[in-house]
């Protein structure tokens, strides 16, 4: 049985039971629909409590079931709006003690409850929007009854989850307790027997609106399609609360169901689906020692360094101390030290007042102190140093040799590098197994990813100890091998390089953007590189000799070793445009560190001269190839890392640019999209793009793509264990 009955005096308590999390799949609606009939009939239970096993009430319905469904044919099977009708009808009073999580479906059977009680440590929220649904089971007719239509637009169209505190004083649940949320259900239960129950239904509840209730529902649409580029899901939500406004219930939830069907087996539907479990798989991390997530212990970390205040730097200290852990905090001078504490402090100031806002001034856990020195001596009982200088190898063996000597045995030393190697960084130190790449993305203390890189010699404790310190940034950590640019770099080279490309061929900067944002990325190569500063790519290309000093004399303008380069973004950096942080990059902007991108007649008019000096012609491209020109370089890189063995699986490509490179979730991350639209389309647009320019080598189609096309193109899920990866390196 998936729904469990025990009897306390007269009340019935009905625990689900389907672990890990009390995913409402079929058969566990089946078995509660049995057990509420049962104790609804039972003249001896007078009241129902209902609640869910291992303090968790359900996260949700079983979102491993929605591929074997078919809407056609399932539609007319029973679902849990047929569980939450019986429950809400029902003349008992039901109460739902919530503990743990109660989301999506988990909620939404919550909701259907005349009563709702909630450990004060549980979280709520209808969470289906990010898996490119909505609220399928009364949510969305339901909840904005309950508390308003813009708080429930607002929960609603974000997937937003609330801690019970503000649960409570949004209205959702109606108390909280900090005992047993099960026992204090069962006092409520056996205390409103007998009183009536029609107020308690929230069907029954007229709708509060405000009197701009249409604006509102319209602005909401235009700002989420902004937000979320190409998502429809957010849309489709704000159509399913709008019945709720101007329907009665019974027809709300008739329309609810019709939308929430024109999403169910949509493609973006599928791809946030994958892209929940795959952040679930590159959890469980292993290496080619046999170590792995289950069998290492990862330490706990209490303090942590963290070496450079730049902007990365910054983020990290701050990302530490919302963790609640004490952080070192080193710079090498005074004034880098006051400019980089002024802005560690102004940073945690707006996150704390973000904090007492969200939980609406709940007594919380405070932020971990962050100590401000020059002194390197105060890293000597740190449990892990984050070093976070600008890229450059000498300088950064210089710190790692120091810290070898500072530190206390044991201690784990990071090194924040977007590239670099990872074992030529280790070899300078005493303790090569506890060194690992940590690459933060920017700004880190808001950023999801976090790119672990295992070096040759790192433990399977150092690995786990920074996998779980991830999890307790509220970070996503994805472990990959030691190579030049690691995984998110290395693919993203070839997509800013056919950009730049595309504007030598007589593009502009504004419709190689405009292409890619309507694509669903937040910003196109141009705005977005602009933002990170071109300065970063500058010093890299400097360091490799690919422009700058080190370059060779007479290398030609616009080639390097005979592949197809471009000075362009070099000369730019020449120029001091280093995007936002200097006011003007491929764009101009209202000030230095202004983030309002503004057309650049200097950039139009030096890309037309630089056209001219080189007699380039313009090509004409549409905007579809210009979006093939620079995805399918990315995802043929994204190939030769899964061949190269640097990522374990294309679930770990697309963690990664799903969580850090702003590629739009509802696409499920790069290798997914290619399994979707199909990989022998791929392959044929490379073939043809490499054919016509044979000396860009990244449009060459990678052997492990021309492998799987071969072999008729299998599921993404086969692709591991159909090549077997025999250079794998994790
Ligand atoms: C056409 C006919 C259709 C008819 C049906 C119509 C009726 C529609 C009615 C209702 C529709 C409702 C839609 C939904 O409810 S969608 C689900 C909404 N729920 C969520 O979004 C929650 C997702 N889960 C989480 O956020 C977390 O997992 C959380 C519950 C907070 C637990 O977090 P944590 O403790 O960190 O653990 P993990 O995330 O690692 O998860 C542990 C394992 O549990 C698996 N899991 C989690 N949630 C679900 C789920 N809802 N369904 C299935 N499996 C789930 C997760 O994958 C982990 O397992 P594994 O490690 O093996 O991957």
């Amino acid at each position: 049985m998936a729904a469990l009955k025990h009897i306390v005096g007269s009340v019935a308590v009905i625990t689900i039971r389907n672990p890990p999390v009390n995913a409402l799949s079929p058969q566990v609606q089946v078995s509660l629909m049995e057990v509420l009939k049962d104790v609804t009939l039972d003249p001896s239970v007078k009241a129902i409590v209902l609640c869910g096993e291992n303090g968790k009430f359900s996260g949700g319905a079983d979102i491993r079931t929605f591929s074997k469904t078919d809407p056609k044919t399932d539609i007319k099977r029973m679902s849990l709006d047929d569980v939450n009708s019986v429950a809400e009808r029902s003349r008992k009073p039901v109460v739902a003690a919530v503990e743990g999580v109660a989301l999506g479906g988990g909620l939404e059977l919550a909701l259907a409850c005349h009563y709702r009680i909630a450990h004060v440590k549980a979280r709520v929220g209808l969470t289906e929007v990010l898996l490119g649904l909505l609220p399928g089971a009364g949510g969305t007719q339901r909840l904005p009854r309950l508390i308003g239509v813009p708080a429930a637009l607002d929960m609603i169209t974000t997937g937003k989850i609330v801690p019970a505190p503000v649960a409570v004083k949004l209205g959702i649940v109606d108390s909280v307790t900090e005992g047993s949320a099960v026992e204090e259900a069962i006092h409520l239960a056996q205390k409103v027997v007998g009183q009536p129950l029609e107020s308690r239904r929230i069907c029954s509840k007229p709708i509060q609106c405000p009197p701009n209730v249409d604006s509102l529902l319209n602005d909401a649409k235009v700002k989420l399609k902004k937000q979320f580029r190409g998502a429809e899901s957010h849309q489709v939500c704000v159509e399913a609360i709008r019945a709720a406004v101007q329907l009665p219930f019974a027809e709300g939830i008739v329309k609810e169901r019709e939308l929430f069907l024109s999403l169910f087996n949509s493609d973006q539907a599928k791809a946030c689906q994958y892209a929940f479990f795959a952040e679930r798989s590159v959890a469980k991390w292993t290496t080619p020692s046999g170590a792995n997530w289950k069998s290492a212990s990862p330490q706990t970390i209490r303090t942590a360094a963290v070496i450079g205040l730049g902007t990365m730097g910054q983020g990290i200290a701050v990302s530490l101390a919302k963790a609640q852990i004490q952080v070192i905090a080193v710079e090498q001078d005074e004034q880098q030290l006051e400019k980089g504490s002024k802005a560690v402090t102004a940073i945690l100031e707006r996150e704390t007042l973000k904090k007492q806002q969200f939980e609406l001034a709940h007594k919380s856990d405070s932020f971990g102190s962050v100590t401000f020195t020059l002194d390197f001596n105060a890293l000597k009982n740190a449990d892990l140093v984050i070093e976070a200088v600008y890229e450059n190898m000498a300088l950064k063996k210089e710190i790692f040799q120091r810290l070898s000597s500072i530190c206390k045995p044991g201690a784990f030393l990071c090194t924040n590098t977007s590239g670099l190697d990872i074992d030529e960084i280790a070899s300078v130190t005493d303790r090569p197994h506890l060194v690992i790449g940590t690459h933060f993305f920017s700004p880190a203390h808001l950023m999801k990813l976090l790119e672990v890189v295992r070096g040759y010699h790192s433990s399977s404790t150092i690995i786990s100890t920074v996998m779980n310190l991830s999890k307790v940034l509220n970070k996503v950590g994805v472990v990959v091998d030691n190579c030049p640019l690691f995984v998110g770099n290395r693919l993203l080279l070839p997509y800013i390089n056919q950009a730049v490309f595309l504007l030598e061929d007589g593009r502009t900067p504004e419709e190689v953007d405009q292409v890619l944002e309507e694509f669903g990325y937040a910003m196109g190569p141009f705005r977005m590189s602009d933002l990170a500063g071109l300065d970063i790519g500058w010093r890299s290309r400097m360091e490799f000799g690919l422009t700058g000093p080190k370059l060779l004399p007479g290398a030609p303008v616009r080639q390097r070793e005979g592949k197809r380069y471009s000075p362009l973004p070099d000369i730019l950096c020449e120029e001091g445009r280093f995007g936002q942080k200097s006011g003007k990059g491929w764009y101009q902007y209202e000030t230095v560190g202004g983030r309002n991108a503004a057309r650049d007649p200097w950039v139009h008019n030096f890309l037309h001269e630089y056209r001219r000096a080189h007699a380039i012609k313009q090509k004409n491209v549409s905007q579809g190839e210009i979006l093939e020109w620079c995805l399918y370089p990315l995802i043929n890189e994204g190939f030769k890392v899964l061949e190269d063995g640097i990522a374990s699986g294309p679930e770990d490509i697309d963690v990664i640019y799903n969580n850090g490179y702003g590629w739009p979730r509802h696409k499920g991350g790069p290798m997914f999209y290619a399994s979707m639209i199909g990989l022998p389309r791929v392959l044929v647009k490379l073939e043809e793009f490499y054919k016509n320019n044979p000396d860009i080598p990244s449009l060459k189609p990678s052997n492990l793509l021309k492998a799987l096309v071969k072999q008729g193109s299998p599921p993404l899920k086969e692709w591991r264990s159909q090549l077997g990866y025999p250079n794998s390196r994790l």
